[in-house]
C-alpha cells in the first residue's frame, strides 16, 4: 500500500468489514466517555537528563468499547496505561495531564483513592501471567486474596462461590481442579485466564489488557482475545487494550490510538484509520504486518529507531524516519488535526496551510 494522506486512495478491505461487524457503534456522545485523558505528560530523570515518556496524551475509553493503544516498543504504551492506574515506575513522574475516569481527575486523590478504585473499578492484566501470579500459592488461596480486597462483603463461602463462578466464567470446566492447583500446574493461557478472572472479582467497569498475549502461543492468543471481546459484548466491559500488534487490535479494537515517541500520532475508528492511514507512521506501521487479504504480499519495515526524546524536543517525533518529512517537520511540532469523521493525524502534510514539497 502507499501512502494517501487524502484518505481517498483506500479502500476498506473485507477482512476490515467483517471485523467492523458486529461491533458495537461508538457514538461519540461527549458524556459516554467513562475514561477520559488529556494532556497527559511523564518525565524519567535519567543520568543522561529529563527524557519525556510521553507527551501531551490525549484519549477517551468509552462505555462498552474497546480501545487499542499501539506503537513501536518505547512508543510510551505502557507507560500511559500505568499512569492510570498510578503506577507509573520511579523515577518517571506525571508532570502535567488529567485522568478523569467516571467524572473524577484521577491525579487529584489521594492514594488510598486510587487504591480503592484498583482492582474493583479498573482491572489489570499484563503480559506475564507467571509472574503475576504467586508460584507458592494455589489458585484458590490467591484469588481469595483478591476477593477480599474487592469484594469486603462477603464471608469465605461468598468468596469460594464467586472464585467457582469467576473461573466458569473464564470457561474452566472443572474450577474446583483449577482452583486446587499451582501456577506452574497450569499452562500460559489458563494462567491468563486466571489473572482475568481476578482482574474481574471487583466487577471493574475497565480493563486494562497491556500486551495480554504477548507471552503466549499463537492459538491460545486467539482464545484470550475471543474471551475479552466476548467480555466486552455480555458485561459491556470497556477494554482499553495496549499493543505493539496492529493485527491485534485490527481484529479487537473498536477505535485505535497510535502512539510514537510518546505521542498520539493518528486516532479514529479502526476500520476508517487502517483503511486509510492518515499519518505516515501508521502507514509504515500497517505495512510491517500481514495483510490477511494478501498473505503473500512482502512486508516493509520502518528504518531506524525511535529516539529518546528530551522534553523540549521540536518537531515532528516520527520526522527522522519519515519518508515523507520536509523542512518543517524538522522544527514546527504539527497539531492533532481532524481529518475526517472522527479521525485526528498528526502530520504537516494533514495541514493545508503548509507548503508542501
Ligand atoms: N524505568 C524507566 N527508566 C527510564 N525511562 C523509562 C523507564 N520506563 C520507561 N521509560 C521511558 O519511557 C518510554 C516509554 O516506555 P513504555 O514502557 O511506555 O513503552 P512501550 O510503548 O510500552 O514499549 P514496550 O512495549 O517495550 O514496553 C521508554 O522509551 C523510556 O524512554
Amino acid at each position: 500500500m502507499t501512502y494517501d494522506p487524502s484518505g481517498r486512495g483506500a479502500t476498506r478491505s473485507a477482512a476490515e468489514n467483517q471485523i467492523k461487524a458486529g461491533q458495537l457503534s461508538t457514538s461519540g456522545a461527549p458524556d459516554d466517555r467513562l475514561l477520559d485523558i488529556s494532556g497527559l505528560t511523564v518525565d524519567f530523570r535519567t543520568r543522561r537528563g529529563i527524557s519525556r515518556a510521553v507527551n501531551d496524551v490525549a484519549l477517551s475509553v468509552r462505555r462498552g468499547e474497546i480501545l487499542g493503544l499501539v506503537g513501536e516498543s518505547g512508543s510510551g504504551k505502557s507507560i500511559t496505561a500505568l499512569s492510570v492506574l498510578g503506577l507509573v515506575p520511579a523515577p518517571g513522574r506525571i508532570v502535567a495531564g488529567q485522568i478523569v475516569f467516571d467524572r473524577r481527575n484521577l491525579l487529584q486523590l489521594p492514594e488510598a483513592e486510587i487504591a480503592k478504585l484498583r482492582g474493583r473499578r479498573i482491572g489489570y492484566i499484563s503480559q506475564s501471567p507467571r509472574a503475576a501470579l504467586n508460584p507458592s500459592f494455589r489458585i484458590r488461596e490467591q484469588m481469595d486474596v483478591t476477593l477480599r480486597a474487592c469484594a469486603p462483603e462477603l464471608d469465605a463461602a461468598g468468596r469460594a462461590d464467586k472464585a467457582r463462578s469467576l473461573l466458569e466464567q473464564l470457561g474452566f470446566a472443572d474450577p474446583e481442579r483449577v482452583a486446587a492447583a499451582f501456577p506452574h500446574q497450569l499452562s500460559g493461557g489458563m494462567c491468563q485466564r486466571i489473572c482475568i478472572a481476578m482482574a474481574l472479582a471487583g466487577s471493574p467497569d475497565l480493563l486494562i489488557a497491556d500486551e495480554p498475549t504477548t507471552a503466549l502461543d499463537v492459538a491460545v492468543q486467539a482464545q484470550i482475545l475471543a474471551l475479552l471481546h466476548e467480555l466486552n459484548r455480555k458485561l459491556g466491559l470497556a477494554i482499553l487494550i495496549v499493543s505493539h500488534d496492529l493485527a491485534l487490535i485490527r481484529a479487537i479494537a473498536h477505535r485505535i490510538v497510535v502512539l510514537y515517541g510518546g505521542e498520539v500520532q493518528e486516532t479514529g475508528d479502526v476500520g476508517t484509520v487502517l483503511a486509510a492511514p492518515r499519518h505516515p507512521y501508521t502507514g509504515a506501521l500497517l505495512q510491517s504486518v500481514p495483510d490477511p487479504d494478501h498473505p503473500s504480499a512482502r512486508l516493509a519495515f520502518i528504518p531506524g529507531f525511535p529516539e529518546p526524546v528530551p522534553p523540549d524536543a521540536d518537531g515532528c517525533r516520527f520526522a527522522p524516519r519519515c519518508g515523507f518529512a520536509f523542512a518543517p517537520c524538522l522544527s514546527q511540532r504539527p497539531i492533532l488535526r481532524l481529518v475526517e469523521d472522527g479521525v485526528r493525524a498528526r502530520c504537516h502534510l494533514l495541514d493545508p496551510g503548509m507548503a508542501t514539497p
